[in-house]
């Protein structure tokens, strides 16, 4: 009997010190910790709006933005700052280009400084990883290169990094010009030879979609299109519960949104999965291919994955695993998590730097007559241009790289320190995120000159270096060994979608467009981008 009530006394201590231990942890979770990283900054002069318990600064935070969002910009101001990042607007004026920020109980270091941002990204980028995205959205962008670290990484970088050369790109020219010229021939219809309103980024989500589709899957355009249109279903209850990723566990909450997300990203698995299988025909024991095929990012991954010494992932895909060399390249289920990252990376993005450039255009008649004459020049004003074409389209790119000034598609790039260290003389804790605002320092006139908010392409005439006070001050693609790998697409597919629409219309903004800029993941028009276009 006595031994029997120890055993209890051992088991009620172990369950008080147990729970005891998780409130000690959970408290200096969501309180001592954040106070002594409060008092650590504060001693350095880095200061921020106050920590407020367990929720940070996200009620001042989403204060900020619904104020924001209940009021449009001015047309042909571009002044986007204060509504699409209120909170830096607000702080940096009391607290200074460095402040400490409270996401929660997480500190983000908001840093602004060109000279410490290119430590971060490029000097000392080893020192720095990138933050995983919220669940659902991690889920959607995949495991692929944009949230891979370390060896993974750069062996994935380096066998998806030749699809994206030049050379490579260019090759697609007909066949991104044959989509857009489906485009530009529907609106030509629908405008019976007149005019025509048009919401722009709708259109322009399906032509980005239907050339990264062609980029990625090539001759298997048709069943990748199946994959794209899940992904895009996907997207949407994505970014629903997007603004409810403070709530702990929703994602395993058994409502119907998160059923159907699983169940889409189930399928969208599955039907990867048949493309790769039957691709995986075309080789034979030796993992030599006899069909003689170009390649597209999807094979030249087939390709490194048939290399992979992992061989009970090549024996489900039907591959000898006797034949597989010995060098770890990649496997089927880092193919499928590509994909996605791809077309989560690549669709929205670049979608967006076209709408903004023809709301730019569209705001600005007097560019889009210097643009329109350089395309009737060069490319003439039917042809679909060719590479050579593309290439003499000095004006568009400058307009383009100053679109991407004022309107970043993404608004900011977030990074966590790997270890405590030293940046710009203050001591960093290890953990700490560091949030690095690209519309801010985009925008900031200590940098870019008095007209910082205006719309003026010239500045980039001589190039960036000429147009800003530092080099690294221009980062709509990031910056480092993490820059964009799908940059030279993206520019590729907007000077020639917008080529093909000034050789065929004038345009100008719709009675209904309000000028909106907001971010949900990416700076898009909060009430879309309607524009009236007139045929010439
Ligand atoms: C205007 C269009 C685009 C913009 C503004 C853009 C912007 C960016 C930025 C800022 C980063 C760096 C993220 C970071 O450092 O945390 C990035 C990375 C990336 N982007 Fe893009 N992107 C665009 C188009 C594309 C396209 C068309 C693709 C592919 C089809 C693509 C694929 C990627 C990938 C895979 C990464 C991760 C690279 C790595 O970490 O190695 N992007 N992009």
């Amino acid at each position: 009997m006595e031994r029997e009530s120890m055993l209890w006394f051992f088991l009620v201590c172990v369950i008080i010190y147990m729970v005891f231990y998780f409130l000690m942890r959970a408290g200096d979770y969501i309180w001592w910790r954040p106070k002594r990283i409060e008092v650590h900054f504060s001693k350095q002069g880095i200061r921020g709006p106050k920590y407020h318990f367990l929720l940070g600064n996200t009620k001042e935070l989403l204060g900020f933005m619904v104020k924001a969002a209940s009021q449009s910009l001015p047309l042909s101001h571009h002044t986007s700052l204060p509504r699409v990042l209120p909170f830096y607007h607000q702080w940096q004026k009391l607290y200074g280009r460095t402040f400490l920020v409270w996401f929660g109980p997480t500190a983000r270091l908001t840093v602004s400084d060109p000279i410490l941002i290119k430590d971060i990204l490029i000097n000392r980028s080893e020192l720095f990883e990138k933050v995983e995205s919220p669940p659902h959205v991690r889920k959607l962008e995949g495991d692929g290169l944009v949230t891979l670290q370390g060896e993974k990484w750069a062996h994935h970088r380096k066998i998806i990094t030749p699809s994206f050369y030049m050379d490579n790109l260019e090759l697609m020219v007909p066949i991104m010009g044959k989509s857009m010229r489906k485009m530009v021939d529907d609106w030509f219809k629908m405008s019976k030879g007149s005019k025509i309103e048009i919401d722009v980024s709708r259109w322009f989500q399906e032509l980005t979609e239907e050339i990264i589709t062609h980029t990625f899957f090539g001759r298997s355009y048709e069943e990748g299109k199946k994959i794209f249109e899940l992904h895009s279903r996907n997207m949407i209850y994505a970014i629903g519960s997007y603004n409810k990723i403070i709530i702990p566990g929703y994602r395993f909450l058994p409502i119907k949104q998160n059923r159907q997300f699983r169940k889409l990203d189930r399928e969208i698995g599955t039907s990867l999965k048949k493309i790769i299988d039957h691709r995986l025909k075309d080789y034979n024991n030796s993992g030599v291919r006899s069909a003689k095929y170009p390649n597209d990012l999807l094979e030249l991954m087939i390709q490194a994955s048939i290399k992979s010494e992992h061989t009970k992932e090549m024996s489900t895909w039907g591959v000898s695993a006797s034949q597989s060399p010995s060098a770890f390249f990649i496997t089927a289920s880092d193919i499928i998590e590509e994909c996605k990252t791809m077309l989560f990376a690549g669709k929205y993005t670049t979608s967006s730097l076209m709408t903004w450039t023809i709301v730019l255009l569209a705001m600005h008649p007097q560019w889009q007559e210097l643009a329109r004459e350089e395309v009737l020049r060069n490319c003439g004003d039917h042809d679909i241009p060719t590479k050579g074409h593309v290439a003499k389209l000095k004006t568009l790119s400058m307009i383009l790289k100053e679109s991407l000034r004022l309107y970043p598609p993404a608004v900011a790039l977030l990074r966590r320190a790997k270890c405590d260290m030293e940046l710009g003389g203050c001591t960093i804790l290890r953990r700490t995120e560091l949030m690095l605002p690209i519309l801010a320092v985009h925008h900031a006139p200590v940098i870019w000159g008095q007209d910082a908010t205006e719309f003026n392409p010239a500045r980039f005439s001589r190039g960036v270096s000429h147009a800003a006070k530092h080099l690294t001050a221009f980062m709509p693609f990031g910056l480092g060994a993490r820059r964009c790998i799908g940059e030279n697409l993206a520019m590729l597919q907007t000077k020639l979608a917008i080529a093909m629409i000034l050789q065929q219309f004038s345009f100008v903004l719709a009675p209904s467009y309000q000028h909106a800029p907001t971010v949900v993941m990416l700076l898009d028009p909060q009430y879309g981008a309607p524009i009236t276009f007139h045929t010439l």
